[in-house]
């Protein structure tokens, strides 16, 4: 299916097509408002377009670097320079670090990428302010000239309105709301696993007193609250009803945004220490849940960021390290992993009912949404060994990735993954797994190295970093990716520096955090069924624009 508007005007990778083949040819609007492809597939770019000029962009701000990074993905006849400038300046004006993503020197040459500067003190705003601003961008210029409040059935001359659904483990909900509150044209509906975030988390999200959000607390876990949302955007009559967007990582804009700190932070090292210069080999290790973060790494290595590595930190949920142990990708681990590798037992249970709950509940997933981009990256470089053109390829590695997935869907898995299919993989990942004892040990050992506070999603990182410059010595840099601020996870936090000399955690807590647990909370439970919650977003959609 080719989209008129991306004829002569746009270069290969500023058209994009569905993981499992039935959407091509569609432009970069079109793409984020839709979120989820028709067919049931994640979005790419028909080519990962090469940088060769990457290097000139050392000494730019982060704002510049942005624009040069997502006009390689964004067509000028859709997104005009001047437009797309104003919004990448609005989304990064938020952000309380002068840098946006500033680089922490942790000890000897690992670094540490602080990503949680923005208005809700996770990675998750350095993109959803910029999509947040995206969104409001293409709902005005839709509704130019157009009077009302927008209706539900869909009439030329209602103003389009945007349906936001989003599914969260704690921190995508949060910086959603804080980058579409009180956005005109938008509803936001965000659904969490109750009782399964940490209370600052809930607390962000529910003490939102804007009338366009609903916070939605499922009696389920987060992959349950992912189905759902799924399950919302596969279905024809919800489509043709409400016009659903997409916050989660499933929406291409979500990776896009987050390519750009992977090159800010490696100029930066550059910058910071004495024996790295501009060239260089470099690991990234990502605490991984849903691959949204570490894709966009994949994404700057592809368009030429020389990556030595890149690192895939889980916690006990630990799908993705099993796959590149193993080559199979199983929500439940099979018996006797005769496979090279084998698992590690540490006394983890057996996820018979979906993920574990850890210290790092963000990361409490059980199957990870955006590897199945990786899987299509992987697929179609492997049929690109029959020497076919790259439209055939692309299909064809559409029908590889589609029926993996309805392995994963109707049996729990699928795999083993063809030998150079995991061996092509392997080639720009590894991945280690790490337990809870482990995450509050590398929280301890960190303070009291240097007196820096990790979060219990950074300490996984940092845990997993540790042992890759172990196994590959000390003169290639590690930058391990802090993805969320301390303060969100006390638990976590105190449990592992309780009684440690000088450790207070009201030193590490914002000002914003204090007393938001006494706020009042807007929130409704609601059971773990797509039909009740579509139910329930067309109620709310109705209440802001009409039936
Ligand atoms: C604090 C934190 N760290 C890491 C992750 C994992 O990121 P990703 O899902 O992009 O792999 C998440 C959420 O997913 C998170 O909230
Ligand atoms: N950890 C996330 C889970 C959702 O991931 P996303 O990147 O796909 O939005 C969260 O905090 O909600």
């Amino acid at each position: 299916m080719a989209d008129n508007t991306t004829e002569q005007t746009h270069t290969e990778s500023q058209i994009f097509l569905s993981t499992r083949g039935g959407d091509y040819g569609l432009s970069f609007e079109t793409v984020v408002l839709k979120g989820l492809a028709a067919d049931g597939g994640l979005f790419l770019p028909h080519r990962i377009p090469t940088a060769n000029d990457w290097q000139s962009w050392k000494d730019l701000s982060y704002p510049d670097l942005a624009f040069q990074i997502l006009s390689l993905y964004i067509a000028r006849s859709e997104i005009p320079a001047e437009d797309l400038k104003g919004i990448i300046d609005r989304s990064y004006s938020t952000f309380r670090a002068e840098e946006v993503t500033p680089l922490a020197h942790l000890h000897d040459n690992l670094y540490l990428l602080e990503l949680f500067h923005g208005p809700s003190y996770s990675f998750k705003d350095c993109a959803l302010q910029f999509l947040g601003n995206l969104f409001e961008y293409f709902l005005v210029r839709k509704n130019e000239g157009k009077e009302g409040k927008g209706q539900l059935a869909d009439r030329p001359a209602d103003r389009h309105h945007l349906a936001v659904v989003g599914a969260t483990s704690g921190d995508t909900g949060s910086a959603a709301i804080e980058g579409l509150r009180g956005k005109k044209d938008v509803t936001v509906v965000i659904l969490h696993p109750k009782g399964r975030i940490s209370p600052i988390q809930e607390a962000q999200m529910t003490s939102c007193p804007d009338a366009n959000v609903l916070n939605l607390a499922v009696t389920g876990t987060f992959d349950d609250c992912q189905d759902i949302v799924k399950a919302l955007f596969n279905d024809p009559e919800t489509n043709k009803k409400l016009k659903l967007g997409a916050v989660n990582s499933i929406n291409f804009a979500r990776i896009l945004a987050q390519i750009v700190y992977y090159f800010y932070s490696y100029f930066s090292l550059a910058k910071k220490s004495s024996t790295f210069k501009v060239g260089d080999k470099v690991r990234f290790v990502v605490p991984t849940g849903n691959f949204g973060d570490i894709l966009a790494g994949y994404f700057a290595y592809r368009m030429g960021l020389p990556v030595d590595k890149l690192v895939i930190a889980t916690n006990e949920n630990d799908i993705l390290d099993r796959f590149f142990k193993t080559g199979r990708y199983e929500k439940k681990p099979a018996h006797g992993h005769e496979a090279e590798g084998g698992l590690k037992k540490d006394g983890v249970e057996a996820h018979e009912d979906g993920a574990k709950e850890t210290l790092s509940p963000a990361m409490d997933i059980l199957v990870s949404s955006n590897f199945e981009r990786l899987l299509w990256f992987l697929a179609s470089e492997f049929v690109a060994t029959a020497g076919m053109d790259d439209e055939w390829n692309n299909k064809q590695a559409g029908q590889e990735v589609a029926a993996w997935l309805k392995d994963l869907k109707t049996k729990g898995g699928f795999g083993p993954v063809y030998k150079d299919v995991l061996d092509n993989a392997r080639k720009s990942f590894e991945s280690e797994r790490v337990s809870d004892p482990q995450t509050l040990e590398t929280i301890k050992a960190t303070y009291q190295k240097i007196g820096y506070v990790l979060d219990p999603h950074t300490s996984v990182g940092v845990t997993a970093a540790l042992r890759s410059i172990n196994s590959v010595g000390q003169s290639v840099p590690h930058i391990s990716l802090s993805t969320a601020h301390p303060a969100k996870f006390a638990g976590a936090v105190e449990l592992a520096l309780k009684g440690e000399q000088g450790f207070d955690f009201a030193k590490v807590l914002p000002q914003e955090f204090v007393e938001l647990e006494k706020k009042e909370k807007r929130v409704s439970t609601v059971n773990n069924d797509w039909q009740t919650v579509r139910d329930v977003v067309i109620k709310q959609v109705e209440k802001e624009v009409g039936a």
